[in-house]
Parts: C-alpha cells; structure tokens; sequence
C-alpha cells in the first residue's frame, strides 16, 4: 500500500464478499455515511491459501449475481470494479492504486476467510488505514451465543433456545440509494473473462428456468414466503409441495440477509407459523457456530471417533449411480436428478439421499458433501458439511447412527402420491428404469455393523 497518499483524499473501499445486495448492507452504508466517495469491489479469490473453489453451480450463480449487484450499484450511482487474485494482495494493490483511507467489509467465518481478513487488518494498521468489519450475514454472531460456562453450544434446541432468550436481533439498515461513487477509472476485470458459466456443453438451462439470483429475486422469495406462511408448518417435509421459502441461495451470497428474514416474519399475522420458520433459519445460525468452532466442519469428522469408522473401498459405480439419479430408489433419484437440473433439492429429500449414500451404499459422507458442493446453488460453506455429518451421524447434535432413512417408507410418508418422483422420475416403471443397487435390508444392517465398531 502507497503510505504516502495524503489520507482524507482517497475513498473507501467496500468490499464485497457473501453479502451481494444494498440493503442492510452495513459495510456499504458505513462507507457511504463516512462522507468519502466509495470505491465498490469484488474479488475473486481462489488462490489464497486454505480457500475452497467454488462449485460449478455456485460461479454460475455468483455471475448472475454480480450482473445484478453492478446494475444495482450504477443505479446508484457507482461502479463495481472486479479483480482477481489472492484477496489481501488484491486489495493491497487497489489501496494503491486509489488512494483509498478506509476499507469496509462484512465478516466471514472461515477459517482461511479470516485469516485473510486478518492479514489485511493487520496491513492497515501498519500503514495508519481504517479498517471496519461488520456482520451482516447473521442474527449472532458464533461469539455472541455461549452455555452458562463460556462454551459453545453442541446441541440445537439449548442454542435456539438461547437465540430466543437473547435480545432480538437488530433491525435491518435502510438500503442504500444514493452513492458518491469514486469517479477515477481504475482498471477492471471483464465478467465473462472470469468464465463462470457454463459455455459448452451448457448445462445451466435448468438453472436459469428456476432462478432470479440477485437481490430483487431475494426480495421476491421473501414476499411469496410470507404469503405462503401459514402452510409452512404442514408443507415443510413434503418434496411435492412448494411450501418452503427457497431463499438458500439467496441467503448463501448474502442478496438478503438474515435479519431482513427475521423481521419481516415477526411482522407477519401468523406468529406461531413464523416462528417454525425462523426455527428453520437458526439451523443455519447453529451451523455457523459450529463452523467457528471446529473450521475443518468440511473435512474431519467432529465426533473424532469416527475417525475409525471402517468406510470399504470406494465403489466407483455406486457413487456415479448416486450421482446421476440411477439407485433403482425413485425418492432417492428423484433427489438426485433435481439436484443436477435446478442445482436444488428439497431438505428431506437430502437427507434421504445422503443417508443412501454413507450408510446404504457405506461411502464416505465427504464425497457426497463435495458432490452438493459442486452442483448446489445454495452450497454453503457452513450448512453443507455441518448437515453432511448431522445425517452421516458424526456430527453436532447429530442423527443416531442407527438411524437409517428408508427410502420407500420416506417415499410414501413425504411424497404419498408420488407426485414428486413422477415429475423428476418419468422412466419409472418402464425398461429404462434400473433395478434397485442394493437390497435395503442388508445393506442397512451392514452399516449398523460398521457403525458398531466407533460407538463408544
Ligand atoms: C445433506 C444436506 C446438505 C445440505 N446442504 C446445504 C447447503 O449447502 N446450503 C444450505 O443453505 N442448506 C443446506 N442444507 C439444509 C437445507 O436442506 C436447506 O437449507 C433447505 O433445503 C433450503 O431450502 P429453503 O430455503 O426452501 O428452506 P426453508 O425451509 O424455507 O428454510 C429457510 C432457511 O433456513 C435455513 N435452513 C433450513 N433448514 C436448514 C438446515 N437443516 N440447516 C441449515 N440451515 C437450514 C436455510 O438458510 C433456509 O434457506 C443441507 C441439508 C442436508 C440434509
């Protein structure tokens, strides 16, 4: 960073990260209260150490993403410019070449994320340059909700209970409007050049027919969501009803934010509907906990004795047949081929799935976290892998390990007149359609067995 540029000049920065939207958007209105003109920046990092590359549906979504964030910000009267490249370079640089005196952005809660953030903090101060961080992407903060005695919660019902009994979260910041945008051109990075759609073969057709990313398509969820309400409660475990809110992605690049979710529920008439959904939502909270606590959430069991626990050899063919919707389980498949086509799956639908996959076909629930890593839309760095080992059973506040999800019980419980499975299954009953994978019976009292072997 250039110290030498006189320091009420230059602009601020934002920085945008998991937070693509000018509503409670804290960091974006910081800088414009400041009274500086305000520089707007995305980067995209993919080479600092520790960072997970994004999925193939999730760059798609960060592309449409960011075409709405620029459209919405040069209403507003700025530019968004886009580099790529290691973040604390990237930003170091920018600083540089703008002058700027004051960087703003929303806290993650990755373990290389902050690491990251952390590094630039400590640039700043080297070099007598404000740098503020917010938090705009939770209710509380992992640091904010603790047990009696200091510790984090390992289970959900204490936690939700703590959100509850702890003061309301904050309301939502007015959106920005008006932006005094730093009008010296600095140089940025062409979108399509980032190659984050799909160009051949196109796979995202599915995609574009059922999503509006950015923050309008948030703000439209929402509204139908309210509307929508009060048959929540009955609607939420059934795949053949559109009785959930579908913000995920939404919420995952933070084109809404938790708190504008919050309070427009308790607006709303039903109060006890309401409730079961911001229940919902603090799933998600409990899932950022547990990620700040244990970071490695993606890769190491949290229950460490599952270390031990006897995975077989990968079976290659399983694993494709999972994939591609082809297990012989119309639940399971239809899952599947939801998943692929629309980059979505309804929730009990994946824990049928991923219970099919660690403990019917006994393959390590890593690979299939890695699997909704890549084709999810909503992939989430918290919520993919906290539920991965809440269904394989190695999680917190996990799924008992004997707990096996039949997935033609499940079938006929969720989805009684299959008419989920018909609109994603239409082979069903013809000679295309292949025979089940495995017998479910055995292969379920293979995984108690193995299971077996890391209770203790
Ligand atoms: C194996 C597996 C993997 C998953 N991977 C992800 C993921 O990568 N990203 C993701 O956002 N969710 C994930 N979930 C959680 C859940 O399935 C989705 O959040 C939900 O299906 C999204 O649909 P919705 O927005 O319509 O949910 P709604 O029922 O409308 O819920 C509202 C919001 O609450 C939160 N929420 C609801 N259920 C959960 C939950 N079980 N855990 C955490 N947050 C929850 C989500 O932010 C959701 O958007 C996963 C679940 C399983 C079983």
């Amino acid at each position: 960073m250039n110290a030498t540029q006189e320091p009420a000049s230059g602009p601020a920065l934002v920085w945008f990260r998991d937070d693509l939207r000018l509503s409670d958007q804290p960091a974006l209105l910081a800088a414009v209260d400041s009274g500086r003109p305000v520089c707007c920046v995305f980067v995209l990092d993919e080479s600092s150490e520790g960072i997970r590359p994004l999925g193939g549906a999730s760059r798609w979504w960060l592309h449409q993403s960011l075409r709405s964030l620029a459209d919405d910000l040069e209403r507003a009267g700025s530019g968004l410019v886009l580099r790529r490249g290691p973040a604390a370079d990237v930003i170091a640089e920018l600083v540089g070449e703008t002058g700027a005196t004051a960087i703003h952005w929303n806290r993650r809660y990755g373990e290389a994320e902050r690491a990251v953030d952390e590094r630039i903090k400590e640039r700043c101060r080297g070099e007598g340059l404000e740098a503020h961080s917010h938090n705009a992407s939770l209710l509380f903060e992992p640091w904010e909700v603790s047990t009696k005695s200091g510790s984090p919660y390992s289970v959900f019902t204490p936690f939700w209970r703590a959100c509850r009994e702890q003061r309301p979260p904050s309301e939502p910041l007015p959106a920005v409007r008006r932006i005094d945008g730093w009008d010296q051109r600095v140089p940025s990075e062409d979108l399509d050049s980032w190659r984050l759609q799909p160009t051949t073969p196109d796979w995202a057709g599915g995609l574009r027919e059922t999503w509006e990313p950015g923050e309008r398509g948030a703000a439209r969820r929402l509204r139908d969501m309210v509307d929508g309400l009060p048959g929540y409660a009955e609607g939420r475990d059934r795949p053949d009803q559109s009785a959930t809110s579908r913000l995920s992605p939404h919420l995952r690049w933070g084109e809404i934010g938790p708190r504008q979710v919050w309070h427009t529920m308790m607006a709303a008439d039903d109060s006890e509907a309401a409730s079961g959904f911001l229940r919902e939502l603090c799933w998600r909270e409990f899932a950022y906990h547990v990620l700040f606590h244990h970071p490695r959430l993606s890769t190491e069991n949290l229950q460490r004795k599952f270390d031990a626990f006897p995975w077989p050899p990968l079976d290659e063919d399983a694993l494709r047949a999972w994939q591609q919707g082809r297990t012989g389980y119309p639940l399971v498949d239809a899952g599947m081929r939801e998943l692929w086509h629309s980059g979505y799956m309804h929730n009990r639908v994946r824990m049928v799935t991923a219970s099919f996959l660690t403990k019917n076909l006994l393959i390590d629930w890593r690979i299939g976290e890695a699997w909704f890593w890549d084709t999810l839309v909503d992939a989430d760095p918290a919520n993919n892998a906290f539920n991965w080992q809440w269904v394989a059973g190695s999680g917190a506040d996990a799924s008992p390990y004997f707990r096996v999800f039949n997935p033609e019980t499940q079938r006929s419980k969720f989805d009684p007149d299959d008419r989920y499975v018909a609109s994603w299954v239409p082979d069903l009953g013809t000679d295309d359609y292949p025979a089940p994978l495995v017998d479910l019976k055995e292969s379920r009292e293979a995984a108690l067995a193995a299971y077996q072997q890391v209770r203790g």
